[in-house]
């Protein structure tokens, strides 16, 4: 397959395949993005039956080699995902997740460098910001190679629950969630755009029976999606494997796609030291750039809390840092 990697053989490893990694395995079979997968959980046995099931679809898709594997796997591997660990039970938060995940990542990260993995870690285990920084600390990687799923998520929630309240493809819906991918998140509303229409000026315009309520709503929804999901159905899992079937996509084909991912800030936003969501160029390198797009001053204000927030909740990685 030729790829932006040239005619190298692309490989995906695919660590925890539960709800959210076979998910994204399931997904990526269906992009023709990748030439080979890898899955690796610790239920062995999971992981064996996902490939048979998977490997069975093949012959009404397009070629891949899948296979069960271990962590020696990943030296080959130009992408490992990360989606192994506890989920939320109902109620519990996503940083309520830090004590168990991170020690879970520690041998992950350790396993997986300790066989020569050299490209690009994506990390969607919660609670996602502080488990990227947990990555990127463990594995002594440039922090470009380190990418969290941030509120890539929350940004998807975001723009198809606009669209649906304006009647609208959500293509057409650009407007960002940053933050914490969690209770601080905040969405951007001074920015947001239908179309190229400020949103505040389409709503004027065309929506007239809008209220500051139903957006207030919105919001709200969105940020408490998971809890909402988790509630019926025990597990939130299909989107967020699009979307980080989506970043996938944009490390693997050089896209320099522009997606609200968690990254190193350094400066930035006036924040350092701490992996939170805001958007970034992503391309074969990983993260190319951080962009700073203008917040008002109340945006500013619920960053920086959502910063401070995602820093206390940070000690339990520092202490195994130290
Ligand atoms: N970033 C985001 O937007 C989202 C993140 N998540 C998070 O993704 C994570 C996974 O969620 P689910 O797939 O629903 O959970 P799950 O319980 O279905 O799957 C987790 C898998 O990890 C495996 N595992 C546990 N410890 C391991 C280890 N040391 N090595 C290898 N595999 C190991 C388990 O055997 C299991 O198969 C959770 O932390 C969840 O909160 C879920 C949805 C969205
Ligand atoms: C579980 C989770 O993080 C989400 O669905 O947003």
């Amino acid at each position: 397959m030729q790829t932006q990697y040239g005619n190298k053989t692309t490989r995906v490893a695919v660590i925890g395949t539960g709800f959210v990694g076979s998910s994204y395995a399931f997904a990526l079979i269906n992009q023709n993005v990748a030439d080979e997968m890898v899955l690796i959980d610790l239920n062995k046995a999971k992981a064996e039956g996902d490939a048979m099931d998977l490997n069975h679809g093949l012959p009404f898709g397009s070629p891949m080699k899948i296979w069960a594997g271990d962590y020696q796997d990943c030296s080959e591997a130009d992408i490992v995902v990360i989606t192994a660990g506890a989920n939320q039970k109902p109620g519990e938060t996503r940083l309520d997740l830090i004590e168990k995940n991170a020690v879970i990542f520690k041998s992950i990260v350790d396993e997986v460098m300790g066989n020569g993995f050299n490209g690009i870690f994506i990390v969607a285990t919660n609670p996602v910001d502080i488990l990227s920084y947990a990555t990127w600390k463990f594995s002594g990687l440039p922090m470009e190679r380190v990418i969290g799923s941030g509120t890539i998520l929350d940004s998807a929630r975001f723009r198809f629950l606009l669209s649906d309240y304006l009647n609208l493809d959500v293509r057409n819906i650009h407007a960002y969630i940053l933050g914490e991918h969690g209770d601080t998140e905040l969405p951007v509303w001074s920015q947001a755009r239908v179309g190229l229409e400020p949103l505040d000026r389409y709503i004027e315009k065309y929506k007239p029976d809008a209220s500051q309520e139903d957006l207030d709503q919105i919001f709200v929804n969105v940020r408490d999606a998971a809890y909402d999901i988790i509630e019926r159905k025990g597990a939130t899992h299909y989107a967020i494997a699009l979307g980080l079937i989506r970043l996938t996509k944009a490390i693997l084909r050089n896209e320099n796609s522009i997606l609200t991912v968690s990254t190193l800030l350094e400066g930035e936003y006036g924040l350092r030291d701490l992996y939170i969501g805001v958007p970034a160029v992503v391309n074969k390198n990983g993260i190319e750039r951080v962009v700073e797009i203008d917040l008002n001053k109340e945006e500013m204000q619920q960053l920086q809390e959502s910063a401070s927030t995602l820093k206390k909740a940070m000690q339990p990685v520092h202490d195994m840092i130290k």
